[in-house]
């Protein structure tokens, strides 16, 4: 397949090609060779995890020329072209499930990995509780969970020493999270129950990303008796029960007529209350299964993407101090003497806003996304690809590509002035991809993202630790190797 694309293809709108096609030859000699083929690649794996400790630098210079050993036989074709990813998105070819496959036995089949019409009457169910009116009350919970985290840092802060915020990030994101899903009303910054649900979250994240990137534990059987496997599916358990336990609840709930005035009531809709009142337009509403697949993928989806752009906007003002301090400026001038953001703060805040995309940009959550090819492809140029090739479009590539944004690495928020912006191609920057199967989550995580800039900064002043620089890795969202440490100075 690499080489009936021709070296255009390698010098073209693509980075890497991979060879992915299943080898045509008889089943008895692959079945032959397959024992063999096994320990060859397992051999070849450690030595390209040697090769993979280049990485570290790769990524900083030329992060998508790196390779990651997924299967023997495969090519993944990694796109950054504007012209090329708006093609690709306005299509209607399935994700490849490998990933997802691998996600389903925790969160279930959600919006993220259903697929065909399925997926569209799901969409169709769930996109009202992203509507502004039931996310505007949920400002009131992400502007408390935020202030406690900031009380934390608080008295950490008195140290002289450098903070690691991640990982508080994630505690406090999953705080919000759960709540606006649940209205689950501990506290997970503080609560040992729901502490331990963060490290299950968190635990199963790793063995996803470890079980992806280890090709003898794709295969169902090895990966069920291996250690890894083994506490994967003791997680997956003790995951399972905990949204089960709360939906059985709030169903056994909601048959009470007293209760369901209640709901009517209440300062705000959490979207389990969304989703159990959701019908189709022939009266269908989800079934238990489906409500726990949505409301994992909710926290599954919401919770590690907006904690790691949270993490890196907080890296990115404490590296740029003259557009942290322009930032604080703008939010200390909306807010007068208040301490609490509002829903109409949100459209006041243009050059923050402008900060946090180009965080985004530098830095976006999801590096890459992927599609299986369902019908031939045609590109503007002519070019062409055949069904079945799995086609990648590789985020940080385009938002890192110089054909499209000069000094790509320079942080610059005035890139996403109203005027630069109308300049530039409509799928230059894509955090949250474009298409039918763009982020379902976006407003929400916006709102969460200004809230917790504008909060943060009027509380402290961040500065960057240069003896410990952040090492970006490719997570299931992008994250930092070895954290990111900041210093928090407080303002009196
Ligand atoms: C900064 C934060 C976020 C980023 C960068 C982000 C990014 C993305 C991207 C790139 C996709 C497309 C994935 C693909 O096509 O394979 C996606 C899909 C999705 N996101 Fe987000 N996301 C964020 C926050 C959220 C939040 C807060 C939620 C939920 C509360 C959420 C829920 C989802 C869901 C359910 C989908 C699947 C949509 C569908 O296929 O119909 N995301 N997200």
């Amino acid at each position: 397949t690499c080489y009936s694309l021709g070296k255009s293809w390698i010098q073209g709108p693509c980075i890497s090609i991979w060879i992915q096609r299943e080898m045509l030859v008889g089943k008895i000699f692959l079945a032959l060779a397959a024992q063999l083929t096994f320990l060859v690649l397992f051999l070849l794996q450690f030595y390209l995890e040697k090769e993979l400790q280049q990485f570290d630098m790769l990524v900083e210079k030329y992060p998508c020329a790196f390779p990651r050993w997924v299967g023997a036989f495969q090519v993944l074709l990694n796109i950054y072209d504007p012209e090329y990813v708006k093609i690709l998105l306005n299509r209607r070819d399935p994700k490849i499930q490998l990933g997802y496959k691998f996600i389903v036995p925790w969160v279930g089949k959600g919006l993220l990995s259903l697929e065909g019409k399925k997926w569209y009457q799901h969409r169709h169910l769930l996109t009202p509780a992203f509507h502004f009116s039931i996310l505007k009350p949920y400002i009131h919970v992400i502007n408390d969970s935020v202030c406690r985290m900031l009380d934390a840092w608080g008295k950490l802060s008195t140290q002289d020493s450098s903070v690691e915020i991640c990982e508080p990030i994630r505690l406090m994101t999953l705080d919000s999270i759960m709540k606006c899903a649940f209205n689950v009303q501990t506290s997970s910054q503080t609560e040992s129950f729901s502490i331990n649900y963060l490290s299950t979250v968190t635990k199963l994240s790793e063995l996803i990303f470890h079980r992806l990137h280890s090709y003898l534990h794709h295969n169902d059987l090895i990966y069920r008796w291996s250690s890894q496997g083994q506490e994967f599916q003791a997680l997956c358990q003790i995951a399972h029960q905990y949204a089960a336990k709360i939906i059985q609840e709030r169903r056994e709930a909601l048959k009470n007529d007293s209760e369901q005035d209640k709901i009517r009531k209440k300062k705000y809709l959490d979207f389990l209350d969304v989703l159990l009142c959701a019908k189709s337009e022939i009266g269908e509403g989800l079934s238990d299964e489906e409500l726990e697949a949505e409301l994992n993928t909710f926290v599954f989806g919401g919770h590690d993407t907006t904690a790691s752009s949270l993490s890196w906007l907080f890296y990115c003002m404490a590296m740029n101090p003259d557009h942290q301090h322009q930032c604080r400026e703008e939010i200390r001038d909306i807010l007068k003497s208040g301490d609490t953001i509002t829903w109409d703060h949100l459209d006041q805040m243009p050059y923050s806003t402008m900060c946090i995309k180009e965080a985004l940009r530098l830095y976006p959550p999801e590096i890459t996304i992927a599609r299986e090819l369902s019908k031939p492809i045609t590109f503007p140029d002519g070019r062409s690809l055949p069904t079945g090739m799995i086609v990648v479009l590789n985020i940080w590539a385009l938002h890192h590509n110089p054909a499209v944004w000069e000094n790509p690495q320079v942080f610059d928020p005035q890139r996403f002035s109203q005027e630069n912006s109308m300049k530039r191609h409509s799928y230059a920057f894509l955090p949250f991809s474009a298409g039918p199967r763009n982020c379902i989550g976006q407003q929400f995580a916006m709102l969460e993202l200004k809230v917790g800039l504008a909060l943060t900064l009027l509380r402290f002043e961040l500065v960057s630790d240069p003896e410990k620089p952040p090492i970006p890795m490719p997570h299931l969202v992008l994250r930092s190797k070895n954290g990111i440490h900041l210093y928090l100075k407080p303002f009196h």
